[in-house]
């Protein structure tokens, strides 16, 4: 599977901007501010959620000085496959208080779910540099993404899990009215249900994340041991069944009700759970790490992810901003080799050419201008 061409409506810095793709590495190199991310951003649409900047649909809509609203956009790709061409497309058609996200996959409007059916985007951006020292909601986000690439019903799981929760924290902080209990135990019935899955998904993705780090030992890329710390998890990790990690959590959301009142927030539930990752060879926490070591880490995380992904079914589109520009040179080589070994379908981001000097002849460059894209 690659993508053979890619057109972007009235989407951040573009007006209407169309890429014909030969299938290889793609380089996309131009100034700063000159579109780079935003394409990236346009591929990370092809998958459920928010995209690589986790941006609402009204921001990424183009905006003229002077407009006040961002415009309808639109962004539509061609898949070849082995079963032929396939056309995916995603955008809003109206802005406001209205806009709403459309997937249509050949003319036919479909669940984002669906997507993942054909290409499965992973990305590497700049703001995942502290990812291990930044707020444990953003890594956890960041993992559920990496299970859901991996297990499709992930995303619908979580999504789920997080509208129950929201649900039930209304009922619970209102004030005014003391909540439904049969309402507030059919959503904690649900949440445990999501949760439980959640938990299991994580771990078996954990474990196959786990390994493909470890396969990756002759690699010039530090490894990283991860852990996910949260009781639904450990349950899972120490082989607990469905039903028993179900139970622990329906017991645990009776149990947080009053406090989780008074709060305001979810105190409990595996929303809150934590993935932790120690540097091997430093055999430190990753957070105590600069942050090029621990752009490495999250690097050698995805790359092992890609990695894993392209060996299946399921079909790895790598999208890495900026990324070498942070390398050393070993560590550059090796990442332009393994994307070419794997055959992957990569789109690199920098503001010089000549960093990617060693792929010339290898990738597709494309010069990002105010002016467009020039092949
Ligand atoms: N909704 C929007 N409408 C119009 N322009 C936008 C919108 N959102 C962002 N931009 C413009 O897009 C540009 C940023 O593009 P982008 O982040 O892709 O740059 P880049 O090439 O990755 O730059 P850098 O090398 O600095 O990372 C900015 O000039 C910004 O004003």
């Amino acid at each position: 599977m690659s993508l053979t061409s890619l057109a972007i409506t009235d989407f951040r810095s573009y007006g209407a901007s169309r890429l014909d793709l030969s299938g290889g590495p793609v380089v996309l190199y131009g100034p700063n501010g000159s579109g780079k991310t935003n394409l990236l951003e346009a591929i990370s649409l092809l998958t459920p959620g928010k995209g690589l900047r986790g941006a609402t649909a009204a921001e990424m809509g183009r905006r003229e000085p002077g407009e006040a609203m961002g415009r309808p956009w639109g962004i539509a790709a061609t898949l070849a496959t082995p079963d032929g061409e396939i056309k995916i497309g995603t955008g809003v058609q109206t802005m406001g208080a209205a806009a709403r996200r459309i997937v249509r996959i050949d003319g036919e409007t479909a669940q984002p779910g669906r997507m993942l059916e054909h290409l499965r985007p992973v990305w590497a951006t700049p703001e995942q540099d502290r990812l291990f020292s930044d707020a444990r909601a953003d890594r956890l986000k960041f993992f559920d993404r990496l299970v859901f690439a991996a297990h499709p019903d992930h995303a619908a799981v979580v999504s789920n899990y997080e509208k129950a929760l929201r649900e039930r924290i209304r009922l619970l902080s209102d004030e005014e009215r003391r909540p439904d209990p049969v309402w507030l135990d059919a959503l904690e019935a649900r949440l445990s249900e999501a949760g439980a899955r959640a938990a299991l998904n994580r771990v078996t993705a954990l474990k196959a994340l786990q390994d493909g780090i470890n396969a990756r030992a002759d690699r010039p890329f530090p490894q990283a041991d991860l852990g996910l710390e949260g009781p639904a998890e450990q349950m899972a990790q120490d082989g607990a069944d469905e039903a028993d990690i179900l139970s622990m959590l329906g017991e645990g959301f009776v149990r947080a009700r009053a406090r989780d009142g008074a709060a305001g927030r979810s105190l409990f539930g595996p929303h809150r759970t934590d993935l932790t990752a120690l540097h091997r060879e430093k055999n430190r926490p990753a957070a105590e790490g600069s942050s090029g070591e621990q752009k490495a880490l999250v690097l050698n995380l995805i790359l092992a992810q890609t990695a894993r992904l392209a060996q299946s079914t399921a079909q790895p589109v790598l999208l890495l901003d900026e990324a070498p520009a942070h390398l050393d040179e070993a560590r550059r080589a090796a990442l332009f080799d393994e994307i070419e070994m794997l055959g992957l379908q990569a789109f690199m981001t920098g503001t010089e050419r000549d960093l990617f000097a060693a792929l010339e002849g290898r990738a597709q460059f494309v010069s990002v201008s105010p002016l467009g894209l020039t092949l």
